[in-house]
């Protein structure tokens, strides 16, 4: 394929920016205009330092992702690019943040740690709650002594009959539904196993039936597919002993950085404020028609989405046939940033040190009239202390989701009952905050329907073929992967077969 002429590339969220970041390094001559529908760049990254108090105490709040995984290598690679190594906070392996997680069951009071090694569970047994040490032990044990048992010919199921499958009923809802609402905010019982954790999935099959046992033999050097190279300095080295990682100012430092970058580019064009209002491609020139709110047409000669899919769909002309891109539904989610005072009178800390809990689905369900919906609280002083004047607690909850399903935006939050809300499920009382801040993530992460992977086949081989012939790629979070990682990753990847 010839180098194009011209891209444009739109959305301008992680994967826009990652998109338009890769491509003008790899065309320096092509003209490649970024539009984005706000007026700000980054989509959910949301970075905000606001003061907590009326004296001169500051502190760094997050409304989406927080924090990084050092597998991400295309993030590390951006940092290594955009000289960002200096503005990295990292929070080691051994730090609590990184090996205590909490579990609420919901009916109970207070949290329960999550057992982390085998000697952990056994002790569990005799912790208040052995509820919860029963059932990961007695699933544990039993799973690999289970026959094969995944149903002949699917070749999708969704995440809770895989965990329903293997380790039984109560695991899956205690432990399954729980790490489901901790990334996707969203009922287990209706997302994608191959989509949302494909190692499962593999692991199963590598352990012949049983996924610990897949998870302990190793995946045959075939069965890995990395042999992607990224420019990492010595990043990677830098990161051996991180659990996770943020920025000094949060994440927008990646965000503000990349965007910085790009419009010292002379062959970057950046729109912000600017919907898409239609794309369609013009079979007489072979180029799109890309008409903007700002009465602009472009006739881009290559066109990369990194729209959330269902607006693409609103973008082109109905009689367009691209497939499966309304199948999928998104979860909304409620994140309220909450800043206390350390009360030299109190002894207890408000809450242990560790990385926070997540709330498993009740046993009767998502019942939305009880109670605010929370799904979690993440304890964000316990890793991202650094960020804050010291003597403050910054913790974050985060509700909806699958309480709120169908529902168009997140309902108004009654502070009041969340704090005592909050302060039942921590099991200890909660001063009045300094400071409170709410945001409402409408429709922020998609939610993959089972047999996602197989839609997204079908989708790639119809853009693959006439009359786009390869001309437009659609990625982001949408499509493949909604961590951040994920997103930065899809950016970096677009394009391969150009020029
Ligand atoms: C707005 C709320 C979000 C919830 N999940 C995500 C957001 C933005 C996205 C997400 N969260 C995690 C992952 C996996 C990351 C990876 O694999 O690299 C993704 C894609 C894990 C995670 N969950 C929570 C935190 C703080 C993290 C680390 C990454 C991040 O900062 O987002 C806590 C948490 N997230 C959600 C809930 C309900 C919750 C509860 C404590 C929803």
């Amino acid at each position: 394929m010839p180098v194009p002429g011209s891209i444009a590339v739109l959305g301008g969220g992680l994967t826009g920016l990652s998109a338009a970041f890769h491509l003008s390094r790899r065309f320096p001559t092509t003209t490649i205009t970024l539009i984005n529908k706000e007026t700000r760049f980054g989509g959910w990254v949301r970075s905000e330092r606001v003061k907590a108090d009326h004296q001169d105490a500051e502190v760094l709040l997050e409304a989406g992702p927080r924090t990084l995984r050092p597998n991400a290598r295309s993030v590390l690679e951006l940092i290594h690019l955009l000289d960002l190594t200096p503005s990295l906070l990292t929070v080691p392996k051994s730090a609590p943040a990184a090996k205590n997680r909490f579990l609420y069951i919901p009916g109970s009071q207070g949290i329960h740690r999550i057992p982390s090694s085998p000697l952990e569970v056994i002790s569990s047994l005799l912790a208040p709650n052995a509820h919860l040490g029963r059932t990961l032990l007695s699933s544990l044990l039993r799973e690999p002594l289970k026959q094969r048992n995944r149903p002949l010919g699917i070749d999708d199921e969704s995440v809770d009959d895989f965990f329903t499958r293997r380790f039984g009923a109560e695991f899956a809802r205690l432990f399954g539904s729980a790490l489901v609402h901790g990334i996707y905010a969203a009922d287990s019982r209706k997302l994608s196993l191959r989509a949302t954790f494909p190692s499962m999935w593999d692991a199963e099959e590598r352990g012949r039936g049983s996924a610990l046992l897949g998870f302990l033999r190793a995946p045959t050097p075939s069965q890995l597919t990395e042999n992607t190279s990224y420019d990492l300095g010595d990043l990677q080295e830098k990161m051996r002993d991180v659990s996770v990682f943020t920025f000094k100012n949060g994440m927008g430092t990646l965000v503000n950085t990349l965007v910085s970058y790009l419009r010292k580019q002379p062959n970057v064009h950046m729109y912000s404020g600017v919907r898409i209002m239609s794309l369609r491609l013009n079979s007489r020139n072979n180029r799109f028609e890309v008409t903007t709110s700002s009465q602009e047409t472009l006739l881009p000669t290559h066109v990369v989405s990194a729209l959330p899919l269902p607006e693409l769909r609103q973008v082109l002309s109905p009689a367009t046939p691209l497939p499966h891109l309304t199948t999928n539904t998104y979860s909304s989610v409620t994140v309220v940033n909450l800043v206390f005072g350390l009360s030299p009178s109190s002894s207890l800390p408000l809450h242990p040190d560790g990385f926070g809990y997540l709330v498993p689905r009740p046993r009767d369900g998502y019942v939305a009239s009880r109670g605010s919906g929370i799904l979690g609280c993440v304890f964000d002083s316990s890793s991202t202390a650094a960020q804050d004047t010291p003597g403050l607690v910054k913790m974050t909850v985060m509700l909806g989701g699958p309480y709120i399903c169908g529902s168009v935006s997140p309902p108004q939050v009654d502070v009041p009952n969340l704090l005592s809300e909050l302060a039942h499920q921590l099991g200890r009382p909660l001063p009045s905050p300094l400071f409170v801040k709410v945001h409402s993530n409408t429709r922020c992460i998609p939610l993959y329907a089972v047999g996602h992977l197989q839609r997204m086949e079908e989708l790639k081989r119809t853009l693959a073929s006439e009359p786009w012939n390869g001309r437009l790629e659609v990625v982001g979070a949408g499509v493949l992967g909604v961590s951040v990682g994920d997103c930065v990753e899809a950016g970096r990847s677009v394009g391969r077969t150009w020029g």
